[in-house]
């Protein structure tokens, strides 16, 4: 790197949008910006997003960013991609056309088909191998259905003419016109194809997925050379330094390095991941172990709990009941709702993920009653993401796990209403990062850890601050309450 390329640029690439942060060397953003796209839902329970639009709003974003900082591509020191996890996609090797929409992360439709794998009791073995649990959720039974669903999908790949891909990979895949096909440790660690020790394509996972391993890309440590993007892109060649799964970009952006930090971010779901160390710690309570990041061949882990619904239940008052006009509305509607409230809502809108993995369960609001308002909707609908973080920090502590405090993020983390409601639901302080978008903060930083900008790992601890903390304000008994009544309301939609 030389010294006028002093800039990093992250990019997110989320799951209701795409966003790119220019940042300098004092890891302090310079501009961002951000482009959503259309979300397809052709089935009940399915939801595929178009690759084409993936690709485009990264490219735009990254571009209208240069744009706003006024700099030049050339003064890019390096590039940190950072993505929605476990989405699916699948193309041609020579010319890179896909061979059906990207099967995005939410999409139930192998439930029946993880069903069957567990009849045939495979669950312990794939635990095990992976850390992970046989739920729709992850990409190893997405990517068999697209094998056996779109015409000759398998022998073409038998042929080695496919490519398969997380999100990472197909940006990857764009950026370098087809020259690189590599992952990142933590984002194959959520493929059920990668064993959680080795670090590698597993080949007993991948005969009981039924998939050639020819399909496969590398998998690198989350900083390393992947290549440059070509020139046609963004003006310039610009090395691509790191590549990361969100929610583990979130960890290092929150600066959760030490064994025993969580961090939990509320976007379109809610993913709250313990940084384990460099110990796999296998959950008795239906977590997942997964990978936090691979440095220098090193390898740090995570125990996650995963909540499919956060700010998509907000979304879902908006778009869908039309309640609001924007998500931030939520916030003064719920205001003067107390805990003596009936309403109770289970958002198991497309099933129920940490604890319970029940891709069967669906939504209900309980309780209602002829006084029922908006008001108490609103308030019933943050509360549910706050029960649902309780019932993954329970779990944390029946698996001997500590929690002391959380660091949120997130378009959520702007609501205080629903960060106080977090903080007396689950006991615990809340600490809201001051940098809303840590998962570009902790892309950045990786990238700039790999292009020299950075020294160590402990530097973010440095950079990382909390903007304001929410202290639990009610007693333990009236938790414990409120508790029971969210337990007995999750028993309702099973
Ligand atoms: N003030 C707010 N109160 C509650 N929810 C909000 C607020 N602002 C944004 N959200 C929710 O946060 C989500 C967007 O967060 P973001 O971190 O951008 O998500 P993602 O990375 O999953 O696309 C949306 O689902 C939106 O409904
Ligand atoms: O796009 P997000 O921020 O909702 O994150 C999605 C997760 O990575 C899914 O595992």
């Amino acid at each position: 790197m030389s010294k006028q390329q002093k800039y990093l640029l992250a990019i997110d690439q989320g799951t209701t949008s795409s966003r790119a942060v220019i940042y300098n060397e004092k890891l302090q953003p310079l501009a961002q910006q951000g482009k959503e796209f259309k979300q397809h839902f052709p089935n009940n329970g399915w939801v595929e997003h178009d690759p084409e639009d993936i690709w485009e709003t990264t490219l735009h974003s990254c571009r209208e960013a240069i744009k706003e900082a006024e700099i030049e591509a050339s003064a890019l020191g390096g590039i940190g991609i950072t993505n929605q996890r476990e989405t699916t996609l699948l193309w041609d090797r020579k010319n890179g056309e896909v061979l059906h929409k990207a099967i995005v992360w939410q999409d139930r439709r192998t439930a029946d088909y993880c069903q069957q794998l567990k009849d045939k009791d495979l669950e312990p073995f794939f635990q095990k191998r992976t850390g992970l649990l046989l739920d729709p959720y992850f990409s190893g039974t997405k990517l068999a259905w697209l094998l056996d669903n779109v015409e000759g999908a398998r022998e073409r790949a038998e042929d080695g003419e496919l490519c398969f891909g997380t999100v990472d990979s197909y940006l990857l895949w764009r950026f370098t016109k087809g020259k690189v096909h590599a992952t990142d440790a933590s984002n194959a660690s959520r493929t059920l194809m990668m064993n959680l020790e080795t670090r590698e394509w597993d080949g007993e996972l991948l005969e009981k997925l039924n998939i050639p391993a020819s399909l496969l890309p590398e998998i690198r440590d989350n900083t390393s050379d992947f290549g440059y993007t070509d020139k046609e892109w963004l003006g310039a060649e610009v090395p691509i330094c790191a590549m990361v799964g969100d929610q583990q970009g979130a960890l290092i952006g929150q600066a959760c390095i030490e064994a025993g930090m969580l961090k939990s971010t509320y976007g379109t779901g809610c993913f709250a991941l313990l940084n384990t160390g460099q110990d796999i710690i296998r959950s008795d309570n239906r977590l997942l172990s997964t990978l936090a990041y691979q440095l220098d061949g090193e390898a740090y882990y995570a125990l996650e709990g995963s909540i499919f619904m956060a700010g998509a239940i907000i979304q879902w008052l908006r778009d869908s009941l039309g309640m609001l006009e924007e998500a931030a509305e939520s916030e003064a509607l719920a205001e003067d709702i107390g805990y003596e409230q009936s309403e109770i809502m289970v958002p198991a809108f497309t099933g129920l993920g940490a604890p319970y993995w029940d891709p069967d369960a669906r939504a209900a609001i309980l309780g209602m009653t002829r006084d029922t308002s908006r008001e108490h909707l609103a308030a019933a609908a943050l509360r549910s993401v706050a029960y649902q973080s309780l019932d993954l920090v329970h779990a944390m502590h029946n698996d001997g796990q500590k929690v002391e405090a959380l660091r949120v993020d997130g378009g959520m983390t702007e609501n205080d209403w629903f960060l106080q409601a977090l903080a007396d639901i689950t006991g615990c302080p809340i600490e809201r990062a001051a940098i809303s978008e840590a998962t570009s903060f902790g892309a950045a930083f990786l990238a700039g850890l790999q292009s020299g900008m950075f020294k160590k790992l402990s530097d973010i601890s440095e950079l990382h601050k909390v903007d304001k903390t929410f202290k639990p304000e009610i007693s333990s008994e009236q938790r414990d309450k409120l508790r029971s009544v969210w337990l007995a309301a999750i028993d309702k939609v099973r």
